[in-house]
């Protein structure tokens, strides 16, 4: 578990508040609108900054208190990854694995095969696309096995299938461990994120499961069709559309927060983790 205490951080302009919070084990997805924070906090848990106020523990130990024990237990990857592009894969492996004291070939091997890097692996980094490359990064941050992963971004550049094979990985390598991880897309984790946590401002607007994060919402999701000349009315003088689409007729049909019925003949429809996103943030902006 990772226990945050009376954390203030202040970079430039931007403060970073959270007076307390357990993080429990398992994927925590750190969710948050541009310059909310994140990579902030996720620096801080890396230990690449230490918090100048407050306190952060993991499983009961401070970073002030053991920090060469608790970096060789954190694996990090930022969302600007920098490999070293003139090295292969399985060369840049070996290398970060040593720098690591880690000097058992077998995880290496594993890793490739699980991120499926085995025809890359006598290939200059630099030769690779963003997603491959991304791929490595997230596999070299697993090289010491780490109790605590901290993801900025981790999907990053990659296509579906990329996506697909580093969810279901760190779905199972969660187990028993923390992972927190920075995401745009919700959608694509809800069968391996065990909890979220949203950044409003710099401050902790949200943290608890997917079942409490999509109920308690103080609005409800509506979908139903408009004319497109309704629909440039409705568009312009409300911000509550969340999605919209013209169908073969010139309708549009929409989905819209609100708390009541917009329209007559509109349907409810249960949330999606994005519309439960969408929805606090059109709450807080009100
Ligand atoms: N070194 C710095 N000096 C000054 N301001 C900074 C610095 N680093 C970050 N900030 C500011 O702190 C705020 C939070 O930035 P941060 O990168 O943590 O947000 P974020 O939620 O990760 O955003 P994004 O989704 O765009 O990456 C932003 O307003 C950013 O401009």
């Amino acid at each position: 578990m990772i226990s945050i205490e009376r954390l203030e951080q202040k970079v430039g302009e931007f403060s970073l508040r959270i007076h307390e919070l357990r993080i429990a084990r398992g994927i925590t997805l750190l969710v948050g609108a541009n310059g909310a924070g994140k990579s902030t906090l996720l620096e801080l848990l890396a230990t690449v900054q230490l918090p100048r106020g407050g306190s952060i523990q993991y499983d009961g130990r401070s970073a002030q208190e053991a920090l060469p024990l608790l970096r060789s237990q954190i694996g990090y990857v930022p969302s600007d990854i920098e490999l070293y592009e003139d090295m292969t894969v399985y060369k840049l492996l070996k290398y970060l694995g040593e720098l690591k004291g880690m000097y058992h070939l077998e995880r290496i091997e594993a890793l490739i095969e699980d991120f499926r890097l085995s025809v890359y692996r006598n290939t200059r980094i630099k030769r690779l696309s963003a997603g491959i490359q991304r791929r490595i990064a997230i596999a070299q941050s697993l090289l010491a096995s780490p109790q605590f992963l901290f993801l900025d971004e981790p999907l990053n550049g990659m296509d579906s299938a990329e996506r697909k094979l580093v969810i279901a990985y760190l779905n199972k390598y969660a187990e028993g461990r923390t992972i927190i991880a920075a995401v745009h897309e919700l959608g694509e984790w809800e069968a391996a994120s065990d909890r979220l946590l949203w950044l409003d401002h710099g401050q902790a607007g949200f943290y608890g499961n997917q079942e409490s994060w999509l109920s308690d919402l103080p609005y409800k999701v509506w979908q139903g069709r408009l004319t497109k000349d309704q629909f440039q009315l409705y568009f312009t003088s409300d911000r509550s559309i969340i999605e919209f689409r013209e169908v073969d007729n010139g309708m549009m049909v929409l989905r819209v927060v609100a708390a009541e019925a917009p329209f007559h003949g509109w349907n409810e429809v249960s949330p999606t983790m994005e519309d439960a996103y969408f929805i606090r943030k059109f709450t807080r902006s009100k």
